[in-house]
C-alpha cells in the first residue's frame, strides 16, 4: 500500500501509516480584521485518519480550504509530497490528488446520481469535445474507461439502486454518500471531508463512518476529516488535530487529546462525550 519509510508503523488493526505527505508550517490566515488560523503547524501521514475537530468559529473549515487551495494564507508554507506547494489554484491542487467534500452538500440536483458522480472525473479526462469530434475511437475509449471506474465506486459505495435517480430526490444521508462517491471518482491520494456525518441520524451516521474506514483500508487513501461528533472523531482517526479560536491546541492520538486538559476545557468538557 504504501512507501516504507523509516517512521512507517502499523496500527493495531493492521494498517499501514507512512511518513508525511502533507505539511502545515505556521499557517495563518485572516479576513479583514478576523484570524481564522493563528500561526498553525502539522502533519499529515500516508494512509492515516486525521481529524480536525474544535468548537464553532475554530476555522476547521478555513483549515481545509487552505489545503484544497481555496484559501491563501497570509502567512505559513503548504508542503505536499516533500515539497513546497506554490500558490495554486483549487483545480491544480485537485490534479495533484487531493479531492473534497463540502459542508453543504454541493452536487447537480437535476443530475443523476451516476452523472454527479462522472463529474467527479473531470479532472482527469484528457479529450475534449474537439479531440472527441475528431478521434471518436480514442475518446470513446477514454469515455469507457471513466465509466468503468464510477461504476466501481458506486458498487463500492452501495448506490447501484440510485444511480439513475436524480440527486435532488434522494434524503440527505444518501447524498453526502454521493458527494462521497463524486469525490473518490477523481481517485484522491489525500480525500478531505468536511462534516461527514453532519445532520445524519445514527444509521447514517454508522454507514459513513463504515465507508470512510473501508476507502481507507481497501484504496489506502489518506483522508483528513473535520466531524462535530465526538465519538464518531475518536473511533475513525489515527490522530487529530484540535483548534479553538484558530489556535492548535492539541494534537496527538485519540487518547492524548481525550486527556488533553486544554482540549478538555475548551471543548470536551462541554457536553461532548
Ligand atoms: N470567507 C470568510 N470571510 C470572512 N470571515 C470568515 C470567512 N470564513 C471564515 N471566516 C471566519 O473565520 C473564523 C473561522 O471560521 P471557520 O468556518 O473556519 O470555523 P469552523 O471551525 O469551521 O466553524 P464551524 O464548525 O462553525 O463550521 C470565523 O470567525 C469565521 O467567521
Amino acid at each position: 500500500m504504501n512507501d516504507m519509510s523509516p517512521d512507517s508503523y502499523v496500527t493495531a488493526d493492521g494498517r499501514t501509516i507512512g511518513g508525511v505527505v502533507m505539511e502545515m508550517k505556521n499557517i495563518t490566515l485572516r479576513f479583514g480584521g478576523v484570524v481564522a488560523i493563528k500561526d498553525i503547524s502539522f502533519d499529515i501521514r500516508e494512509g492515516e485518519i486525521r481529524a480536525i475537530i474544535g468548537p464553532n468559529g475554530a476555522g476547521k473549515s478555513s483549515m481545509l480550504n487552505v489545503i484544497s487551495g481555496f484559501y491563501v494564507p497570509q502567512e505559513g508554507e503548504v508542503w505536499f509530497r516533500g515539497k513546497r506547494r506554490p500558490q495554486m489554484k483549487p483545480y491544480q491542487v485537485a490534479s495533484q490528488g487531493i479531492a473534497r467534500t463540502f459542508q453543504n452538500i454541493a452536487l447537480f440536483d437535476g443530475m443523476s446520481v451516476l452523472d454527479n458522480i462522472m463529474t467527479g472525473r473531470l479532472t482527469m479526462m484528457k479529450t475534449g469535445l474537439l479531440s472527441q469530434a475528431m478521434w471518436f475511437g480514442r475518446a470513446e475509449k477514454e469515455e469507457n474507461h471513466h465509466r468503468e471506474q464510477v461504476e466501481k465506486i458506486i458498487d463500492f459505495l452501495e448506490i447501484q439502486n440510485i444511480r439513475k435517480t436524480p440527486v435532488g430526490r434522494l434524503p440527505y444521508g444518501l447524498k453526502k454518500r454521493v458527494e462521497l462517491a463524486r469525490a473518490l471518482a477523481a481517485e484522491p491520494k489525500l480525500l478531505l471531508l468536511d462534516e461527514p456525518m453532519a445532520g445524519m441520524n445514527v444509521e447514517e451516521k454508522e454507514d459513513m463512518s463504515r465507508f470512510i474506514l473501508d476507502v481507507n483500508d481497501e484504496f489506502g487513501t489518506t483522508i483528513a476529516l473535520i466531524e462535530h461528533d465526538m465519538g464518531v472523531v475518536m473511533d475513525l482517526s489515527d490522530r487529530v488535530v484540535v483548534m479553538d479560536y484558530g489556535k492548535k491546541i492539541g494534537d496527538g492520538t485519540p487518547d492524548e487529546v481525550r486527556g488533553n486538559q486544554a482540549v478538555i476545557d475548551a471543548y470536551l468538557g462541554v457536553a461532548h462525550d
